[in-house]
């Protein structure tokens, strides 16, 4: 099996404080990895490391073999932030024209994955109205049709159904699960249990440790716990 993203030790720390704890982790090529934990336990800070926006104090990130920071593999991925990162000012088609030039898509390119994404995302009657005017799920899904533009390998998306109704978080599972069966990886972070079991495995995180790794069932069937939250809660007592 072919590891995409690799960490190493990692542990990183804002001001004293250590917010991630040698943390090591290996994800393979066509897997969904889902990051499940609450809020502040240190999520974002992992998915930043693995796109090279940030690098930890400790320890070492590779991504496709290479070490990051690496320009090559910025290219190579797909990141969807927690805060949207559009311009507002411009209409989505726009927004999207901009982020496929960035990649290096022609004009052609451009102009047949636009229409597949925006499908993707259910938002082609809207491919022409200005992101000023879209809701704040419209953005998040437009967000994520902008992290997928260049049909990237690795897919790194920082809770990327927040503010999505149900029946459209169920589509864009399902979506995931087909990039899936061509063989991107995807990384998720949530803190929505159920969603934490659509992920082949998972990485439970709490205080900036791994407190339990898996896939979702062999997790429950360790314990015998009947659901996700279960297992959560049974590491998080003991760790604490
Ligand atoms: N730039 C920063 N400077 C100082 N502290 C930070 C910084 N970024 C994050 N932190 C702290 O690090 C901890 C982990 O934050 P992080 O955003 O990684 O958590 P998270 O699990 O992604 O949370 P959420 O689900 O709310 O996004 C928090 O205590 C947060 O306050």
């Amino acid at each position: 099996m072919e590891a995409v993203v690799q960490l190493h030790q990692i542990s990183h720390r804002f001001d004293k404080k250590w917010i991630i704890k040698d943390i090591n982790l290996n994800i393979q090529r066509g897997e969904i990895f889902g990051l499940l934990g609450p809020s502040g336990s240190g999520k974002t800070t992992l998915v930043k490391m693995m796109t090279g926006i940030l690098s930890p104090v400790k320890g070492e990130v590779f991504v496709f073999g290479e070490k990051m920071p690496s320009l090559n593999q910025m290219k190579r991925y797909g990141f969807m932030a927690q805060s949207d990162a559009l311009y507002q000012e411009l209409t989505a088609r726009e927004n999207l024209d901009f982020f496929g030039s960035i990649y290096r898509l022609n004009k052609a390119q451009r102009k047949q994955r636009i229409a597949e994404v925006m499908e993707m995302v259910d938002l082609t009657e809207h491919l022409d109205q200005v992101v000023e005017n879209y809701s704040g799920g419209m953005k998040r899904r437009l967000s994520l049709a902008a992290a997928l533009i260049h049909q990237p390998d690795l897919i790194i998306l920082d809770e990327p159904t927040v503010g999505i109704d149900p029946v459209l978080r169920q589509s864009i599972w399902d979506e995931l699960h087909q990039l899936k069966d061509k063989g991107v990886t995807i990384i998720v972070t949530t803190h929505v249990m159920d969603e934490a079991e659509k992920c082949d495995r998972l990485a439970m995180i709490r205080d900036g440790e791994v407190i339990a790794s898996n896939t979702p069932s062999q997790l429950k069937e360790e314990i015998q716990a009947t659901t996700i939250e279960e297992v959560f809660l049974h590491y998080g007592r003991s760790n604490s």
